[in-house]
């Protein structure tokens, strides 16, 4: 699999506190997204960085699926969008038309609230995406599969059951397979929306350790409700609201000194 060697080194628009020099890898200028008249994203400014976990909050309805359905233009497979401003992935704009989308689909992938493994065996859910790209030796295939498995703490529970169907593991297994799955086509940038709402207490803990070990090797921004965990396991943190971002900052500052009054609110519990 192919892997970008453009140059990653772009000025900052926005220095967080010791934000300087560090790589972007997506870069979100003046974006503006409707849904027929609804004015979904307000003038959206935001870089995120190479290994670092990026955590979008605010309340329901304030655009946080809506931008990263963004990130990886998902959100035009919904009827009556239109979309203005720049994303740029890679110093590329995302929207440019010699962009080639099936790019983003192989360097950035995505996690869902529900995991949604597909109703294959837990050996075919991983070597899906590496066979699609056209890889067919089997010894290959079993090595990507492990090492995907492994790369997303499921390996020890699985391996002795790889060729049963991936709906027979329990849920927050499932989310792991999936993001098994995602790591099999070597991403770049894993976008997650959040990948634990529907998982329990011992489960979630799983996933937010794995997210932690994960950011070593890729970039992750992850929509979450629950502030505890963007507090727990982000470097960043962007507070939507009403579509707009009203404060964006290293995590420890928006959750101990934030700047603006409406994300003190939000934080302390006062709406949300
Ligand atoms: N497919 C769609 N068609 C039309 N409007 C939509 C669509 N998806 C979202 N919206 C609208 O866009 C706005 C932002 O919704 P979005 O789902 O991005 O918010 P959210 O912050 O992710 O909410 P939640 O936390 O409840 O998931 C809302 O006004 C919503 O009604």
């Amino acid at each position: 699999m192919s892997s970008l060697s453009i140059s990653t080194e772009l000025p900052l628009k926005k220095e967080t506190t010791e934000q300087v020099n560090k790589t972007v890898v997506y870069d979100t200028k003046n974006l503006n997204l409707w849904y027929g008249n609804n004015h979904a994203l307000k003038n959206i400014n935001l870089p995120m960085y190479k290994n670092e976990v990026t955590a979008i909050i605010g309340p329901s309805g304030c655009g946080k699926s809506t931008y990263i359905k963004t990130l990886n233009r998902m959100v035009e497979l919904v009827q009556n969008v239109r979309i203005s401003g720049e994303i740029l992935y890679r110093e590329k704009n995302i929207f440019d038309k010699e962009f080639r989308v099936e790019e983003l689909r192989t360097r950035v992938g995505m996690v869902f609230q529900k995991p949604n493994p597909f109703p294959k065996t837990i050996f075919d859910n991983i070597a899906y995406g590496p066979r699609i790209h056209g890889i067919k030796d089997k010894k290959i295939l079993k090595e990507i599969v492990e090492k995907s498995l492994r790369g997303a703490a499921i390996w020890e529970e699985v391996k002795d059951r790889l060729h049963e169907n991936a709906y027979g593991l329990s849920g927050g297994q499932q989310q792991r397979l999936c993001i098994a799955r995602c790591l099999a086509v070597e991403p770049d940038v894993i976008l997650m929306d959040e990948p634990t709402s529907a998982l329990d207490p011992k489960s979630t803990l799983k996933v937010e350790e794995l997210i932690q070990e994960l950011k070593e090797n890729y970039s992750i921004i992850i929509v979450t409700h629950n502030m505890q965990q963007a507090a727990r396991i982000s470097d960043k943190t962007a507070f939507f609201l009403n579509g707009e971002v009203i404060e964006y900052d290293d995590t420890d500052i928006i959750f101990s000194t934030p700047s603006d009054k409406r994300t003190e609110d939000y934080i302390t519990g006062r709406f949300g």
